[in-house]
């Protein structure tokens, strides 16, 4: 869909149309092409000016028909016709240029933009790269360094930074088209030879090889197993060193290559996942599109520890006025410099003022009287916390929401201790709170729609991928990671290292392997959890039952660790050994070795060779395990939710697309196979034991990802 007029009498003016993005469906494909011919025959017409509809000029490439048989006019001969064309071609570019729509803007001739627009060629976040003559065009025009920032990072740039790299040729502050009808005008009839990019070589750049040799391995480091950076880089490197037409071919095959990989599967569903999200449902048929949310202008954080600290951060970031309260005076004060420290960086990073006049910090819970909604961060400790809802019920006006940063406590059993438990919801952030992409929502039985809403909406403003999930202990991110770390101890005593593990982890794309993070996150707060679930006991037992606690197969290697003030990084020592506390690089530790040796000498273990392949089944299978587990509970509505937060706060590689995506490529049948051969080998281990909606998918074919509501109508899946 592309409409065509023709304004001042000589300039003809193609709007695409396709809501919300004017993604370059088949439609408006087929639109430009019959609207270029058509301003190109008409002898009235001097100049020509591409647009789009709704203040966006084009999102690119419409992913969606990525899936499917795509028909309609391809993209390259399309936008090689409007580069020859023998009118000027201006384009006309408001709100965002992304891939398919800058590269459609790189063939016209001239490119005018709105100084609130953004470029960028992002193909490389959904596992391609730019394809339509973008990794040829773009270092023609702004440089072989400039370019390989652009499109192996996705980002996407200012209007203001696109005319300083020369993708612009001007930018305006008014409307965006009567500027490029203005400029059109003023174009007619010029040579168009040199506007046409395709026919420019690329700047000379000296060191050419050491440029592409030191991109390259950055890009290596940075992809953790992604394909796409490296083929971006590839790409890049032949619109340098090879004749057009060449490059274009060389575009094309390492597209086809990319197109048709997992890893470009994996990504697009994260996309359309992330967006699923925030259709949310509760399992009372609530729902995101029929819930309003309150507004919240005010908001309060009580405890300003390192959460409490991070979330006064993220919310007055967003713009909010924030009463900060902490009860004791020096960790106020600590607090106080720590915020305005981190919002002072924030600010500079972003080039913005910081929000320092927008936090009021105060020792009294009663500054908290007047505000929409107060997010609780006390230590985890369920009488304390009860304690503080109590007070904020009776201090705070009628209305306000009580949420709980909560990471394991009961947040039904929380709302149960106040007069008003549909105002009360968890929102579960994840450290450092300013920093990290994900928020888990949690709502009880008895959370009014509204409350979710509210929270949801919160989220969103703070920039985080926001999922409702249901109320259960860990809530979705750490239920699944308990059996994953559990299957990690398991094959610590089974004869693996801390180094095997955490490398088959790191080579799969976590940034951090298990044990490394544990180290990072402090092995006491483990601890802590199982000593409030009675599993910990003195360390002088031996044998098997030593390792059977409540029934089922229990490891005590952390506790054991723990008991010789080994707490990870913060320590010095823990799986890893560093050179002084606090230290990140984590070494090798003889000790651990031997300790290990020692461990399974006194249980009777016998190590055995155990390889990545056995680590990554136990592990993530495990893990994925309970992922079905909670979709059969009904905590999560789909596996999309699952998988974003995984994705964004676990460290799951994006092009493995998240645990339940992950489970659909390998084949349901085959994990289930694998969970079987695992558990009869460990019968003690409950994790290991297939989920029943594993089998029932499995048994009603193991439909793809998309299809999983269908077979399962528990699921309110938005994929
Ligand atoms: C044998 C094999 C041979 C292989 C050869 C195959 C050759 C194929 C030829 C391809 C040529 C390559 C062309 C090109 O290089 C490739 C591309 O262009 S890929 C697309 C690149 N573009 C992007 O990545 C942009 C994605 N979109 C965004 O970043 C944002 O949506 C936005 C544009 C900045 C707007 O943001 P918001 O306003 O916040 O809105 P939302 O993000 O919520 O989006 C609203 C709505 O729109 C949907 N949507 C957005 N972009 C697209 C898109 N490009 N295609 C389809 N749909 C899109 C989005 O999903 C939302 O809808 P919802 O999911 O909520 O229903």
């Amino acid at each position: 869909m592309a409409e065509y007029n023709r304004v001042s009498e000589c300039v003809g003016l193609i709007t695409l149309r396709n809501p919300p993005v004017n993604a370059l469906s088949a439609a408006v494909r087929q639109g430009i092409v019959d609207t270029v011919q058509r301003a190109l025959s008409d002898p009235n017409v001097k100049s020509v000016v591409i647009c789009g509809q709704n203040g966006i000029f084009c999102g690119g490439a419409d992913i969606k028909e990525f899936g499917s048989n795509m028909t309609g006019p391809p993209l390259i001969p399309m936008i090689h016709a409007i580069e020859s064309a023998n009118k000027p071609v201006v384009a006309a570019i408001e709100g965002s240029a992304l891939g398919g729509g800058l590269e459609l803007a790189l063939g016209c001739h001239y490119r005018i933009a709105h100084s609130k627009a953004r470029l960028g060629l992002p193909e490389v976040s959904l596992g391609l790269l730019p394809a339509a003559g973008g990794s040829q065009r773009l270092p023609r025009l702004i440089g072989v360094p400039a370019a390989l920032n652009l499109i192996t990072t996705g980002r996407h740039v200012t209007a203001a930074e696109a005319l300083q790299l020369g993708i612009v040729d001007q930018v305006t502050d008014h409307n965006t088209v009567d500027a490029a009808v203005k400029f059109a005008l003023s174009v007619a009839g010029r040579s168009l030879d040199p506007r046409r990019i395709s026919t420019h070589p690329c700047p000379q750049q000296p060191d050419l090889d050491a440029l592409f040799e030191e991109v390259m391995q950055k890009v290596r480091q940075s992809a953790r197993g992604a394909i796409a950076p490296i083929a971006c880089v590839q790409a890049v490197r032949a619109a340098a060193t090879l004749p057009y037409a060449q490059g274009m071919e060389r575009e094309r095959e390492l597209m086809a290559t990319l197109f048709t990989s997992g890893q470009a599967r994996a990504l697009q569903y994260c996309f359309f996942a992330e967006r699923a999200v925030g259709r949310w449902r509760m399992p009372s048929g609530a729902r995101w599109d029929t819930s309003k949310p309150r507004p919240v202008h005010k908001a309060a954080v009580i405890g300003l520890g390192t959460m409490g600290r991070g979330i006064t951060v993220a919310l007055a970031q967003t713009g909010l006025s924030v009463i900060a309260v902490e009860t004791q005076e020096k960790q106020l004060m600590e607090a106080k410099q720590a915020i305005s420290g981190m919002l002072e960086r924030g600010a500079k990073r972003r080039g913005v003022a910081p929000a320092l006049d927008g936090v009021i910090y105060s020792q009294n819970i009663q500054a908290v009287a007047d505000v929409d909604l107060v997010i609780e961060a006390v230590f985890e400790d369920i009488a304390l916390k009860t304690k503080v809802f109590q007070q904020l019920s009776a201090v705070c006006k009628p209305g306000t929401l009580l949420c709980t940063n909560t990471s394991a406590l009961d947040v039904d059993q929380l709302a149960s201790e106040t007069p008003n438990p549909e105002l009360v919801v968890g929102m579960h952030f994840f450290a450092p709170a300013h920093v990290m992409k994900l928020l888990e929502v949690v709502y009880g039985p008895r959370s009014s729609p509204q409350a979710v809403a509210t929270a949801m909406q919160l989220g969103k403003k703070m920039g985080k991928a926001s999922v409702a999930v249901g109320n259960c202990r860990g809530f979705v991110g750490n239920r699944m990671l308990k059996p994953y770390i559990e299957e990690a101890f398991f094959l610590l005593e089974e004869g693996a290292t801390p180094e095997l593990v955490d490398q088959a982890l790191e080579e799969f794309g976590f940034p951090m392997g298990v044990f490394r993070m544990s180290d990072l996150s402090g092995l006491d707060v483990g601890w802590r959890v199982r000593k409030g679930d009675g599993l910990v006991e003195p360390g002088t037992a031996s044998g098997r039952s030593a390792r059977i606690r409540q029934g089922r197969r229990y490891s005590p290697l952390g506790d054991l660790l723990c008991e010789e003030g080994r707490f990870g990084q913060k320590t010095g020592r823990g799986w890893y050994q560093y050179d002084k506390p606090g230290s990140r690089v984590a070494r090798s530790d003889p000790w651990l070795h031997s300790f290990l040796g020692a461990y399974r000498a006194q249980h009777g273990l016998v190590a055995r060779r155990i390889d990545h392949q056995e680590v990554l089944e136990r592990c993530l299978y495990a893990l994925i395990n309970e992922g079905f587990h909670i979709l059969d509970d009904g905590i999560a509505a789909g596996p999309e939710d699952i998988d974003v937060i995984y994705v964004s706060g676990y460290g799951w590689p994006r092009h493995r697309g998240g645990p339940m995506f992950y489970a659909n490529m390998v084949g349901l049948a085959k994990v289930l196979e694998r969970l079987e051969h695992y558990q009869q080998l460990h019968p003690e281990v409950p994790h290991l034991q297939p989920s029943s909606l594993l089998r029932r998918l499995v048994a009603s074919g193991s439909p793809p990802i998309h299809k999983w509501g269908e077979a399962i109508k528990k699921l309110h899946s938005q994929l």
